[in-house]
Order: structure tokens, then sequence, then C-alpha cells
């Protein structure tokens, strides 16, 4: 497993090596286009499957929700592989389990109440599948253009909250974790596998923030703990105007990554759902965040990776080169 991975480095850096030299052209190019419409659109490309009135929703708002664009049955079969997972049926290399930090820390709990969250499905062929969706690309491809990458795969299984309201997500923006850009060519698209609402942790997102700059995160001083790696705005403003974006299985929201964003606690005896998946423009380019706010999870990432394969070699670039998957066009940077 560890040569698989070392071989598929290899692989991606010599792909890196040979193509960073036309990232930046292209997205020249990408803003030639899009400069036809100076004051209108920013966040979103011409195509014609978008309303205007979701166009301009999402430029606003830095969010759309699309009713019922998943199937019940194939939400089944997403769920059905992730049982599987669970009672270690399969074992996937590269796969990682998260378990709420307060779950971890008590009783031994087995099976699926133990799973808060997988992340890095890319070589689950079961789950995998719902980034390839042809209904979920058809809006990804609105904002990042015709060369889709899947950069990052998480299932979440929010668990009921043990009292110590651990299964918040803290509100952060997406981008603080990623090493590439441009962020208006990268999307999130998140679909809930059951109904969510306010008292199982909807996902809370604040409007319009999208539009600001990328801000300071660390971890929020909580009482009761933190999940690992779970940063937070810095000075989050509690009174900001929330929207509790309430779903039904299938529905599927398409977001931003600077949109601030979070979960509240799960106050009910189930566990919570949803499969996501963030894509980008393959033309998008890495970045180096030494120096930058990012550098501290770039840190703690590294550390898990060194860990987790025995490099120490593995940039943070290199290790969301190693994770993406090409869905639709072609490789071009990414
Ligand atoms: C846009 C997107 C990227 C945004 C996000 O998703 S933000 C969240 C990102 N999260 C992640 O990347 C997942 C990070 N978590 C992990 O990789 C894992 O859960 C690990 C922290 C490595 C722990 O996994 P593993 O080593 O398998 O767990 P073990 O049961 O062996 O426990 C080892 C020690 O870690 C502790 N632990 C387990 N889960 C968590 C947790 N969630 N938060 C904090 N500490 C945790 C556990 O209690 C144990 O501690 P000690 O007994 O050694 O003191
Ligand atoms: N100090 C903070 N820093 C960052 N994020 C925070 C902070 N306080 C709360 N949040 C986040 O804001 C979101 C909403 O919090 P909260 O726990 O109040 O949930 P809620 O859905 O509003 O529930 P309720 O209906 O009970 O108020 C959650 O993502 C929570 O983690
Ligand atoms: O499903 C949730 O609670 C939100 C998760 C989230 O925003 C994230 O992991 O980045
Ligand atoms: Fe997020
Ligand atoms: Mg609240």
């Amino acid at each position: 497993m560890m040569s698989r991975a070392a071989d598929r480095l290899k692989v991606v850096l010599n792909h890196l090596d040979g193509s960073h030299g036309n990232v930046r052209a292209s997205f020249t190019s990408a803003q030639s286009v899009s400069h036809h419409h100076p004051q209108s659109f920013r966040y979103t490309l011409d195509t014609d499957i978008l309303t205007p009135e979701q166009r301009l929703s999402y430029e606003e708002n830095g969010f759309i929700l699309i009713r019922n664009l998943v199937s019940a049955e194939d939400i089944e079969k997403f769920r059905k592989a992730f049982e599987q997972i669970c009672k270690r049926e399969v074992k996937v290399p590269g796969l990682v389990v998260m378990k709420d930090v307060s779950i971890a820390k008590s009783e031994f709990v087995e099976g699926e109440k133990a799973v808060t969250k997988l992340q890095d499905f890319q070589e689950v062929p079961g789950l995998f599948r719902y980034c390839t969706l042809p209904q979920i690309l058809k809006y990804v491809e609105c904002f990042t253009g015709p060369n889709i990458m899947a950069m990052h795969t998480m299932l979440i299984n929010k668990p009921p909250d043990t009292g110590k309201r651990t299964s918040r997500h803290p509100m952060h923006q997406d981008l603080h974790y990623f090493a590439f850009r441009p962020a208006d060519h990268i999307v999130c698209a998140w679909t809930a596998m059951e109904k969510v609402h306010r008292q199982n942790g909807c996902l809370v997102v604040l409007p319009g923030s999208h539009k600001g700059s990328l801000q300071e995160h660390d971890y929020p001083e909580w009482e009761g703990g933190i999940n690992k790696m779970y940063h937070g705005v810095r000075n989050y403003d509690p009174n900001h105007s929330r929207v509790h974006l309430e779903m039904e299985k299938g529905d599927t929201v398409f977001f931003h990554p600077l949109l601030i964003h979070g979960s509240g606690m799960n106050q009910t005896e189930g566990f919570r759902k949803a499969i996501s998946c963030h894509y980008a423009s393959a033309d998008c380019y890495y970045i180096d965040v030494k120096g930058t706010t990012q550098e501290n999870i770039s840190d703690e990432v590294k550390d898990l990776a060194f860990r987790k394969y025995g490099v120490d070699s593995l940039s943070f670039q290199d290790t969301w080169a190693l994770r993406g998957r090409l869905v639709r066009g072609e490789r071009t940077s990414l």
C-alpha cells in the first residue's frame, strides 16, 4: 500500500513538473472570456444550466440549493457502501476514518456508531460514484468549467451529541484546507442522505460571506473538546445573521469555498448523514502556503501524512495531488 502511494506520487509529481507553466495562461484566457460581462458575473460561468435567478443567487449568497437531485436508490447504495466499511468488510487504502473525539475517548463503540466521518473515499467505487453523477457534474461545471477534478470526498455521519457538544462543526471556510486556487473555480456539492434540520445539525451558512477573503482559522475554545482539524474562523461573530439549510433526502447544496459555514450539534438520537465532494477546475494551480494563515493546517496535515505513510517529504500540495481524481475533461494542471 505504501509503495502504491509512493508510485502514484511519482506519477503525480512528474505530471506537475510538466504542466505548471501552462496553468496561469489557461486562467488568463478564462478571465478574458468573463470580461464580456464585466460588472455582472464573477462566480458563475456562462452555461444554459442555471436559471438567471439561480445564477444571481449564487453570485449574491455563495450557494444554491437544488432539491431532489440524487435519487433515494442511489443514496441507499451509498449507505450500504458506508455500512460495509464500518463493518470492516472492505479495507480501503488511504481512507480516513474519523471518530468524534468524545466517542473516541469514551467506552469502546464499534461499527457505524463509532464512525463520524469518512474522508478520501476516492478508491471506494460504491461511494466515489457520487462524485461522478452526471446531474451533479452538470451543476459543478457552471463553477469549474469543463475540466473537473474531484479533490476531496467525505461521508459525514454526524453522531448524536454525547453531551459535550463535540458534534458541532465550527464555522469555517473550506478554502483554509486547500492548497490550490483560484477559489472561484472550486465548489462543494453536499447532499443530504436523509432529512436534515436544525435538531440534527443541518448546515448553517453566512450568506454573502464568500465575497470576503480567507480568514485566520484556529481551534475554537470549546470546553467539551474539539475534533482534530476542526478549525473555526477566528473572531467569529455569533450575532451575524445565519441561515439554517433544512434539506430533504437527495437535496444538494453547491457552495463556494469562502462561504462561512458549519453545523450545530445533533440533538437527536439518529446519525445525520450527508455525502459531499469538493471539485476544482483541473486548470487550477497549486500554491505554497508557507507564511500564510494556512500554515497551521498545512503543518497538521503533513504531520498526519507522515504518521500514516511514513514519508516526511510529502508537501501539503502533494497530499492534494495524490487524492485528486479527474471526473470530466482533461487533467490539465492539478
Ligand atoms: C474542507 C474539509 C477538509 C474540512 C474538514 O473536513 S475539517 C476536518 C478534517 N478532518 C480530518 O482530516 C480528519 C482528522 N482525523 C483523523 O485523521 C483521525 O481521526 C485521527 C485524529 C488521526 C485519529 O484517528 P486514529 O489514529 O485512527 O484514532 P485512534 O482511535 O487510534 O486515536 C488516536 C488518538 O487520537 C484521539 N482521537 C481520535 N479521534 C480524534 C478526533 N476526532 N479528534 C481528536 N482526537 C482524536 C484518540 O483519543 C487517541 O488519543 P490518545 O488516547 O492517544 O490520547
Ligand atoms: N465561537 C464560535 N466559533 C466558531 N463557530 C461557532 C462558534 N459558536 C458557534 N459556532 C458554530 O455556529 C454554528 C451554530 O451553532 P449552534 O450550536 O448554536 O447551532 P444551531 O444550529 O444554531 O442550534 P440551536 O438551534 O440550538 O441554536 C455551529 O456550526 C457552531 O459550531
Ligand atoms: O456536514 C457537516 O456538518 C459540515 C461538514 C463541513 O463543513 C466540512 O467537513 O467541511
Ligand atoms: Fe466545510
Ligand atoms: Mg444556536
